[in-house]
This record gives C-alpha cells, structure tokens and sequence, in this order.
C-alpha cells in the first residue's frame, strides 16, 4: 500500500485523480488539498464522489506525509510547490507544464515567465520513457493536447520516416480547469468551433521536444476549442521522406501496430474505423487510426483521448503504477462508453 496525497485536488484533474484513486487497490489517500474548501467534504465539490470520508484541507505542505504526492495545479503555481514536497520525501507526480522541457529557456520563452523552482524531472510518457519514470523522483506529466499528437506520430519519427507532422487538435472544454472563463462561457462555446493561439500554443514545443528525440521531424499545431465536454481529438496530416512515397496505409498501420503491441492503453483501430471521443470517455485509452494517404501524398493518423484520463490523472496514475511497481493497469482497467 502506498499513502497518496494530491494538492490542488478541488480542480477537474485532482477529481479524476481521486476517482480512479478509491478504486487502486494499493492506493490509501491520505489528504486532498485545497486552499478554499478546507475542511469541506469531497463531495460537496465533486458531487459524483460521495460517501468516501474524504474532506479538503488546507494543510501546510510540510505537514504532508504520503509516497506519491500528486500536485494538479496550474503551471506558475507548481513550481513554487515542488520542490518543498520533494523535500518531504515524496515522490511527486505534477500535471502542469512546469516541468515538462528538458531545457527550462524553451519553457520560459513559450510561458512568458522566469522558471524559480527548476529541477531535473522525468517526462511522464510512459510508451516513450517507461524505463526512466520506474527511477523518477519527479514525474512531469504530459499535456492533453500533446499526449494525442506524439503517440500519433511517435512510430514513424522512431523509424525516421517523417519530414513534418501537422497536427489539428479539437478540444472539449473541460481541457481549460475548473474556473469559468470568457472563452468557455457557454454562449461564446455552444454552436461553435473556436480555433485559438492557431501558431502560438505552448503544447506545440512540448511536442516536438518529444518527436525530435527521435528523428529531425518539423512539427506544427493548432488547438479548437469544441462544445464537447471532455475529449481531444487529433488528425495529424504528415508529410513523409520521399523514399516512402509508395508506401500503403496497410504498412503504415502495421508499424503501428508493431510498436505499440505491448502497451496497455493504445489501441489501433481496424482497417477502415475511426477513432471517436465517445470510445474512449472516461477511460486511459488512446485510439489511434485512418492511416489514409491522399494524392498529393498526404498521410492522416487520427488520434482520441480523454483529456481528463488519458491527457492528465489517468497518465498520471499509469506514472505512479511504474514508480511503484504495481501492475501499469492497477486502478485504470475501464473501458470508454458507447455511445
Ligand atoms: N484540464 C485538463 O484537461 C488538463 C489539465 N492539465 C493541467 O493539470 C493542472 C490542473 O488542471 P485542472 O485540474 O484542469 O485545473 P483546475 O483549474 O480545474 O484546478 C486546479 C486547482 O488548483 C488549485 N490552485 C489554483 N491555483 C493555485 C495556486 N496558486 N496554488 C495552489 N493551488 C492552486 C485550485 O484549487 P483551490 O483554489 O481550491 O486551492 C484549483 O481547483 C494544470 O496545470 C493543467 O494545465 C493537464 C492536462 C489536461
Ligand atoms: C481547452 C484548453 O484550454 N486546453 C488547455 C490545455 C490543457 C492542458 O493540457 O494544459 P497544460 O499543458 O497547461 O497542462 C489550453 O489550451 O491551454
């Protein structure tokens, strides 16, 4: 048994968190942090959550006895966390940006702020760096838009085959927290597509960070913001080498489903089926398919996740299952919905 904490656990992450949590068999949580509900019952801010005999608190991080301390906190606000749960002794998982770049200049030009709190993490992808999370202290769990592009690419810039990856992400609304803003009110969302920062979004250096480990891929992104609630869906129009200009979809297919043959949450759809939100809600699955080439050579790969799961706690529970040594699905066995 391991005892888990989560700071920052009133937000739509830390509630996911906590979901999957009470059903990990190994798992005992032992405090859930909010600076405004202290001393409130769970449920009161997460309704679906009842009868658990959890209450926020508003506790002094060094007061904070667990193993894996889980922070789901804004970027800006994790970095002035961390480093004190580190020094508790914990492992600590964060689902911010704050740690994400293996270079803390690129993280400073694409946030807009000085990085105070810098320390060496491990990016907590775990198809891509299963090996280095098992020996992490400090996990830096991926963004949801970036999850769904790099694991629709990450086989072919393995192989070396791509010359640039355009990736189209739309997203549900819950990808932007907890607290209403302008552009998730609902008259400004409802009825429509909202493309935003369509060359300017930080996920775009996240991601090629990622897919240039592997190969010189160049790497293009633009969110939407969708009337959907949860889920982001991913096409990815790459652009191959020309030495692959007679390659099928069947082979392309067959790489993926070569690379990724062993991992639990990735599926590879059939020949012909796409990959869809509603497949995949509430789960740790990503769906990966249409490997269609156009005429003018033009690949798409089709990505689904749900951005609360698969884009945030549920990775971040995969993470906590390899640093303990549990069985990866522990806790993240359910299936999405249909429809
Ligand atoms: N939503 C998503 O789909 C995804 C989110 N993420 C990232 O995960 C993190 C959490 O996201 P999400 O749950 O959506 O965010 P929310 O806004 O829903 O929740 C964040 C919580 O953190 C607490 N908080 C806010 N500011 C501070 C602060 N300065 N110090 C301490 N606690 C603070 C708040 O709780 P209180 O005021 O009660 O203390 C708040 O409820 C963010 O970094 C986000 O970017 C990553 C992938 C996907
Ligand atoms: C719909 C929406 O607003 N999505 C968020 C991304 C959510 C996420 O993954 O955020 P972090 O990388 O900051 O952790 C955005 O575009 O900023």
């Amino acid at each position: 048994m391991v005892d888990v904490a989560i700071i920052g656990a009133s937000g739509y992450t830390g509630g996911e968190l906590i979901r999957f949590l009470l059903n990990h068999p190994e798992v005992e949580i032992t405090d859930i942090t909010s600076r405004k509900y202290d001393n409130i019952p769970l449920h009161k801010v997460h309704p679906n959550l009842r009868d658990t005999g959890l209450k926020f608190s508003n506790k002094k991080l060094n007061d904070i006895n667990a193993d894996i301390i889980f922070t789901a906190t804004p970027h800006g606000a994790s970095m002035k966390i961390v480093p004190e749960l580190l020094d508790t002794g914990a492992k600590v998982i964060d689902l911010s940006g704050d740690y994400r770049f293996n270079d803390y200049n690129i993280y400073e030009k694409w946030y807009g702020f000085k990085h105070t709190g810098k320390i060496d993490a491990v990016y907590g992808l775990p198809e891509i760096h299963r090996k280095e999370i098992k020996k992490a202290k400090l996990v830096a769990n991926p963004g949801c838009f970036t999850t769904g592009s790099i694991l629709s690419a990450f086989p072919l810039s393995k192989a070396k085959m791509l010359n640039r990856c355009i990736f189209d992400s739309k997203s549900g609304v819950s990808g932007s927290g907890i607290k209403p803003t302008e552009s998730s009110h609902y008259p400004n969302i409802g009825d429509n597509i909202n493309p935003y920062k369509v060359t300017s979004h930080r996920h775009m250096p996240e991601i090629q960070q990622e897919l240039g480990l592997f190969s010189d891929v160049k790497v293009s992104f633009t969110p939407h913001l969708v009337p959907v609630i949860r889920g982001i869906l991913t096409t990815n129009h790459s652009f191959l080498k020309d030495e692959y200009n007679d390659i099928g979809s069947e082979e392309i297919r067959d790489i993926y489903l070569k690379q990724y043959k062993d991992e639990p949450f990735v599926k590879i759809m059939d020949e012909g089926e796409m990959p869809r939100l509603s497949s995949v809600r509430g789960s740790n699955y990503i769906h990966i398919g249409c490997f269609e080439i156009d005429e003018t050579g033009r690949l798409v790969i089709v990505s689904a996740i749900d951005n609360l799961v698969k884009g945030a706690s549920g990775q971040a529970i995969h993470n906590m299952n390899l640093l303990c040594g549990f069985d990866e699905t522990e806790g993240l066995e359910a299936y999405g919905m249909h429809p």
